[in-house]
């Protein structure tokens, strides 16, 4: 939707347009109730703004919107066409890269408790599993702002497809 669009619509429908970039009300709220945008511009850095620090329960909410690397999100809604798209590098037909995927989930589950989650879009399988393994050593602090951070690039790259200048 062009940015124009965006900011003539109310604060529902505004709120439907930006919540499958990032399910954090606080987040939505920032970015509905900041409207008119005279620029794209003013749209990202709110956004950016907005989205830093996240609070703990935040980031839990965020998370279990997000499907496992390599597992495909099911539904024909906003967010799952996003995260399909975002993961399309990962061929789920490749069974060496699933088969690592799989066991580097459910490995960074155990030690941290929540999904892994990271910006896919962009990301070579090799990358996603490098960066999987590499931030097993990180310390449950150190790993929850790494996690912050990519929820802010999703959430970034999502809005910039969902609201264009
Ligand atoms: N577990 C994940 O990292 N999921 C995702 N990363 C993305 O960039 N999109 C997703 O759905």
């Amino acid at each position: 939707m062009k940015l124009t669009a965006f900011n003539s619509l109310n604060r529902t429908q505004a709120a439907e347009v930006v919540r499958p970039a990032l399910d954090i009300p606080r987040w939505v709220e920032a970015v509905v109730d900041a409207r008119p945008y005279a620029h794209h511009d003013a749209l990202l850095s709110t956004a950016r703004t907005a989205a830093k620090p996240f609070g703990a329960e935040e980031i839990e909410r965020a998370l279990s919107h997000h499907p496992r690397i390599g597992e495909r999100a099911e539904g024909d809604h906003a967010e799952a066409g996003l995260s399909r798209a975002e993961q399309s590098a990962v061929d789920p037909t490749d069974t060496d890269v699933q088969q690592r995927l799989r066991e580097g989930n459910l490995a960074y589950e155990e030690r941290f408790g929540q999904v892994f989650l990271i910006r896919a879009a962009g990301r070579s399988p090799e990358e996603i599993l490098d960066q999987l393994s590499t931030r097993m050593d990180n310390d449950p602090g150190t790993e929850q702002a790494v996690v912050a951070d990519q929820l802010r690039q999703i959430a970034l790259l999502r809005l910039e497809g969902l609201v264009t200048p």
